[in-house]
């Protein structure tokens, strides 16, 4: 799909945008949107210019300085030199692992994430926790999909649970093959914003999609769990919707991980937040500390133990996934270390 003749709004161009940049015919710099990301490359698509330039982003040395899908950046009119970035509106981003801890940027100015999962046993509250941590994380804001409701007799139920997860959470029931899917969804498919999907596997995500597009080609461009060539891929990430949106599309928003994200744990969870600062210790580990308001809010029945397991084991794998490979190897080597002991008969500890 061309995006040539597009306006900078049909792109998605907002207030937040150009109250930092001002687009003028007369000025040596244009905006662009940034479509896909290669190997130091860009494909751009802005007024009247559709194309891919060199990604080098000059006196920018920050980690999240580097253009990634969806960005805006302002350019040299003639040389098309990136010129600098736009402050985002939202970003998705990932730590890699490994000793470098390289930052990855997936996403950036995604106006709403779809949240799908099916009226089934899909359907699982600390998946949907999960989805909308990294939501919140990247300052998008959530709307859950329950696709195959047309399978259910018991839809309402479905949404009434999601509901409970998060206060004021949209969540929208629907049959993903139903062509009328995509008004159900419209309020944040039209001109100009741009959507991004998370959901496991056969929840109706490609069969979406499709219904999103008119049905037309575009479910060849989103790959469904395909990897392969996804570094050799010239295609675009960014693909126009039948209501003038867009659907940002990448690998990366499949690999996206619980980590650093406490601040939208805290959001999600703000409940157990809420009630963890209210504990008489700052360090409380909520077990058997005097002074305990999760404690006392589990006892009064004002909080579901459920969902503090479920904070409990999302905040877990945070604090996993955060600690460097190189803090891991560590702490393996000391393990192993103190297994050796053990076998040896040398463990001098006594049991509790
Ligand atoms: N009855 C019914 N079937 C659906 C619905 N949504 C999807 N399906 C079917 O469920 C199957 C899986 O749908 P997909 O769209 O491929 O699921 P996906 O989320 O893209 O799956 P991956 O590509 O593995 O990530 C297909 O056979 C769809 O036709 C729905 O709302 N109702
Ligand atoms: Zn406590």
């Amino acid at each position: 799909m061309t995006s040539r003749f597009l306006s900078l709004a049909d792109l998605g161009w907002t207030p937040y945008f150009a109250s930092q940049f001002t687009p003028s015919a007369s000025s040596d710099e244009r905006a662009v949107r940034v479509m896909a990301v290669h190997r130091g490359h860009v494909t751009i698509a802005g007024e009247d210019i559709d194309t891919t330039i060199q990604s080098h982003l000059p006196g920018a040395p920050g980690e999240e300085d580097r253009p990634t899908v969806g960005d805006w950046l302002v350019i040299e009119r003639t040389s098309l030199r990136p010129v600098r970035l736009l402050k985002r509106s939202s970003l998705f981003k990932r730590r890699a692992a490994g000793t470098g801890r390289e930052l990855q940027l997936i996403a950036a100015n995604v106006d709403t994430l779809f949240v799908v999962t099916s009226c089934n046993r899909d359907f699982n509250p600390a998946r949907l926790e999960r989805y909308l941590v990294l939501a919140s994380e990247a300052g998008v804001m959530p709307v859950v999909v329950l696709t195959k409701a047309d399978l259910a007799d018991d839809v309402a139920d479905y949404a009434k649970a999601a509901r409970r997860l998060l206060s004021g959470l949209v969540v929208e029931t629907l049959d993903a093959r139903d062509p009328d899917a995509a008004a159900v969804l419209a309020a944040w498919c039209g001109k100009g914003q741009t959507v991004a999907l998370l959901g496991s596997s056969g929840v109706g995500k490609s069969t979406l999609v499709n219904s999103l597009s008119g049905g037309d080609a575009l479910t060849g461009a989103v790959r469904r769990g395909d990897t392969k060539g996804r570094h050799t891929t010239t295609g675009r990430s960014l693909h126009r919707l039948e209501q003038g949106g867009w659907l940002l599309d990448t690998p990366g928003m499949r690999e996206l991980q619980l980590a650093d994200v406490q601040e939208g744990l805290d959001e999600v969870f703000n409940d157990i937040a809420a009630l963890a600062g209210e504990c008489r210790f700052s360090d409380c580990a909520h077990d058997s500390e005097p002074g305990c308001a999760i404690k006392e809010a589990l006892e009064n029945g004002s909080l579901e133990p459920e969902r503090l397991a479920r904070w409990l084991k999302l905040a877990a794998e945070d604090a996993h996934n955060r600690a460097s490979l190189a803090e891991r190897r560590s702490r393996e080597r000391a393990f192993s270390k103190m297994a050796r002991s053990v076998i040896r008969g040398k463990n001098t500890r006594t049991e509790r």
